[in-house]
């Protein structure tokens, strides 16, 4: 009776996606932002490590980043949201074991940016093939840095280093550093520069290297095309205005990030195809500035309007 009640309990559990989130850091704020923005609403745990999902059967589990490719690995989670950073360090670590992949990248999610860098001391000149043989390069991603050094065939000591992996060539630890920047800043104040990029980064949406299974693969299609609508919209307007329709081919060339646009004649339709007046709307995917606004207006369309769109169903 007792083990029908614990299977039962575990088979509810399968029928509601599991998505592991950072806790604490960089990524949690806009993590949970993009979920809301999807449509998710939860309940939070008294510790706040699991948000028990109400508008979806999707839960959050609240962890560190590191800890979010090995919980998808295990079938803990079914999704996670981490650094492309950490999902590649892990998956090389897990290749370099002779292990089967295990996670895989789904979708870039357009936060959380940073690259992953070497950084050497101001006054170097960057010359790796000449200048990395023999060196200590100290890191936090040690697995992405043997592959790129394994690839050029440079033999240098990899120093792994769990954070403040800039200090390390002044306290003598190492010559270079191989770590993330953003803005360069920490790189800057312990007087190195930034000089090549290893991996490019983002936050992405992470899932298993298999398909997810049972009832669970209809809701995270779900979410993923919830996604997908949210992130499509991310810098979209709607751009409506009125102008002469022999000029249109004309704005339409100023609007290269427009869809294709909806095209109303203005007298009812008593029209020929080439000549009056049109009223136009068009989803535009780039940042709609004032100069935009103002080329358009020099161009010949009138009543420029700018929508805010609240979401697509594509
Ligand atoms: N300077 C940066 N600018 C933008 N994104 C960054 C920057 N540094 C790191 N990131 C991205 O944010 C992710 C999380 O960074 P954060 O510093 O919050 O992680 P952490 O200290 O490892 O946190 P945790 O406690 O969860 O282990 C990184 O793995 C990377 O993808
Ligand atoms: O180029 P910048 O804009 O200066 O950003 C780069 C820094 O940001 C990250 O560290 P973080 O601030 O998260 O601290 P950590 O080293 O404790 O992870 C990263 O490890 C770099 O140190
Ligand atoms: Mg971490």
């Amino acid at each position: 009776m007792q083990r029908n009640a614990a299977a039962s309990a575990r088979d509810q559990l399968r029928d509601r996606l599991r998505i592991a989130i950072q806790k604490s850091g960089r990524l949690s704020e806009p993590a949970l932002a993009l979920l809301a923005a999807a449509g998710l609403s939860w309940q939070e745990s008294r510790d706040k490590l699991f948000y028990y999902g109400e508008s979806l059967p999707i839960d959050l589990l609240l962890v560190r980043d590191d800890d979010i490719p090995g919980l998808i690995a295990d079938g803990v989670c079914d999704l996670g949201f981490v650094g492309r950073n950490v999902l590649v360090e892990q998956d090389y670590e897990r290749q370099s074991r002779g292990e089967a992949p295990a996670f895989r990248e789904l979708r870039g999610l357009g936060f959380g940016r940073c690259k992953l860098m070497f950084g050497i001391p101001d006054d170097w000149e960057w010359d790796p093939q000449a200048q990395l043989p023999g060196t200590r390069i100290a890191t936090s991603y040690p697995a992405l840095l043997s592959r790129w050094l394994a690839e050029r065939n440079i033999e240098a000591s990899v120093v792994t280093m769990s954070g403040s992996v800039e200090l390390a060539p002044r306290l003598g630890q190492a010559e270079l550093v191989c770590d993330l920047v953003s803005s360069g800043a920490t790189l800057a104040s312990n007087r190195l520069k930034p000089v090549e990029v290893v991996l490019d980064s983002e936050a992405v949406l992470a899932g298993p290297a298999g398909a997810i299974a049972d009832a669970r693969a209809g809701i995270a299609e779900l979410l993923m095309r919830r996604l997908d609508g949210v992130l499509k919209l991310r810098d979209s307007k709607l751009l409506m205005f009125q102008a002469p329709r022999a000029i249109l081919p004309h704005l339409m060339q100023l609007l290269p990030d427009a869809e294709p646009p909806t095209v109303m004649s203005l007298d009812g339709g008593t029209q020929t195809r080439t000549d009056g007046d049109v009223a136009l709307q068009a989803l535009c995917h780039g940042a709609m500035t004032w100069q935009r606004l103002e080329e358009l207006k020099r161009a010949g369309a009138r009543g420029l309007m700018v929508l805010p769109v609240e979401r697509l169903l594509a």
